[in-house]
């Protein structure tokens, strides 16, 4: 059995690459850019007025001048107008270029127009006021979205600003989830008093959902011979396969021996930890990942969420250091293992992030997953947790 930071450390080690494809902008939120984004123009691309009002020359304001006879009007989209009469203003709209001839705009709501002459109604103005400069935010040519940059909606914005239609991104992975046990019934079938519907590769889907994946579902009998079959097949087919349930000590627990016959080097087996100890963790050498997950429904889910995640999101360059919840009351716990505990997630005054326990009845009980948030990790070598100590947190939400 290894520790849940050694298990970390072989799941980061087999993290794939993946290769770019190219996708429609409007597909692209929450991928991984594959290229920087460069400025094609100026940010913004030329003097953009930024209130409705008029365009002046600030030297005839500084020489006393207070009421402007208005020479034209200049809309947004319009090109740039021209003030080529001293004394005068151009009625001027946001978004518009700044009149050539022009530094200053003021505002409509500082000014009174009466017979096509505008008359300033306050007595201070700066000079370049109300307007955002031509190259003011980012240069032609600079690089404003760097390659591997998680693709969010100010990044759609730029690309779209930068006139490319599609983007180039890291290629989703593709995972299959497979489930097994002679007791799991379709969702639409009335269980038998012995059986129970399949939950977890639901839940599981719904999770790898969070990283924009679109996984498969299958289920397999438990029968050594038919799973076998299904794992040649598919393994060729997937970045990933996540199995759910057969990898502890009962009699008809298949999986490790299945995938081992079937040229699935194990990189571990069982974990120190709870929910999850009999996680099952391996790998065709530059092939398929296999995550062979125990079939409690909050072991699978709490492993998924944990090592799936970390394995993907080093995959993916983006594996980040994990957000820490403050316990809100203190726990116990003696068993030498580390323990992702259920907690509800809420933020306090001060603005810490604190984790209320919610344990349920262990990882049989899914109903409780309603009811929590993530799962905390309170580590080993220890059997008491006080109020305020902070612990890293996966949020499943
Ligand atoms: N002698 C031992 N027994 C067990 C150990 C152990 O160390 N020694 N570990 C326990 C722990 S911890 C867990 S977790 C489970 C994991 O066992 P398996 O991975 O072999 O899972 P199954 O036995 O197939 O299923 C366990 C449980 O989960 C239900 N299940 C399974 N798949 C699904 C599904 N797709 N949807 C909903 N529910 C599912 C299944 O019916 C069982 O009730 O082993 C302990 N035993
Ligand atoms: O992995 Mo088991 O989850 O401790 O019941």
């Amino acid at each position: 059995m290894i520790s849940v930071e050694e298990a970390l450390k072989i799941v980061r080690q087999q993290a794939i690459e993946l290769p770019a494809v190219e996708v429609p902008l409007a597909e692209a939120n929450q991928k991984i850019l594959r290229e920087p984004l460069r400025a094609d123009r100026d940010f913004p691309p030329f003097d953009r007025v930024t209130m409705d009002g008029i365009a002046l020359s600030f030297a005839d304001f500084a020489a006393g001048k207070r009421s402007f006879p208005i020479a034209g009007v200049g809309a947004a989209g319009a090109p740039q107008q021209e003030l080529t009469r001293q004394g005068h203003c151009i009625e001027i709209m946001t978004g518009a270029m700044l009149p050539a001839g022009t530094d200053t705009v003021v505002r409509y709501e500082d000014l009174e127009i009466r017979d096509q002459e505008a008359h300033l109604t306050i007595d201070k103005i700066k000079k370049g006021q109300n307007i955002h400069r031509r190259g003011e935010d980012r240069q032609r040519g600079d690089v404003i979205v760097p390659a591997g940059r998680k693709i969010a909606p100010g990044e759609i914005g730029v690309a779209a600003t930068v006139g490319r239609a599609s983007l180039p991104v890291t290629r989703p992975i593709t995972a299959l989830i497979l489930s097994s046990g002679d007791e799991l019934v379709a969702v639409e079938e009335k269980p038998l008093p012995h059986q129970i519907r399949q939950s977890n590769v639901f839940s599981i889907q719904a999770l790898l959902q969070r990283w924009g994946i679109r996984a498969q579902i299958m289920h397999m009998p438990d029968d050594p011979a038919t799973i076998k079959k299904v794992l040649q097949e598919q393994l060729p087919n997937y970045d990933v396969l996540l199995l759910s349930g057969g990898v502890s000590k009962g009699k008809f627990d298949y999986i490790p021996d299945a995938l081992d016959a079937m040229g699935v080097k194990r990189l571990f087996h069982r974990v120190a930890q709870r929910p999850g100890k009999p996680f099952w963790f391996g790998h065709i050498p530059g092939g398929t990942v296999v995550f062979a997950l125990p079939g409690n429904p909050v072991s699978s889910l709490a492993c998924t969420r944990v090592y799936f995640g970390e394995w993907l999101e080093t995959s993916l360059g983006i594996s980040e250091e994990k957000p820490r919840a403050q316990l809100s009351r203190e726990v116990s716990f003696r068993p030498d293992l580390n323990y992702f505990i259920q907690v509800k997630l809420r933020s306090a005054a001060d603005g810490n992030l604190l984790a209320d326990p919610v344990e349920g009845h262990g990882s049989g009980d899914l109903a409780n997953l309603v009811d929590a948030d993530a799962f905390l990790m309170l580590p080993r070598g220890k059997d008491h947790f006080a109020a305020g100590e902070a612990y890293p947190v996966w949020s499943f939400r």
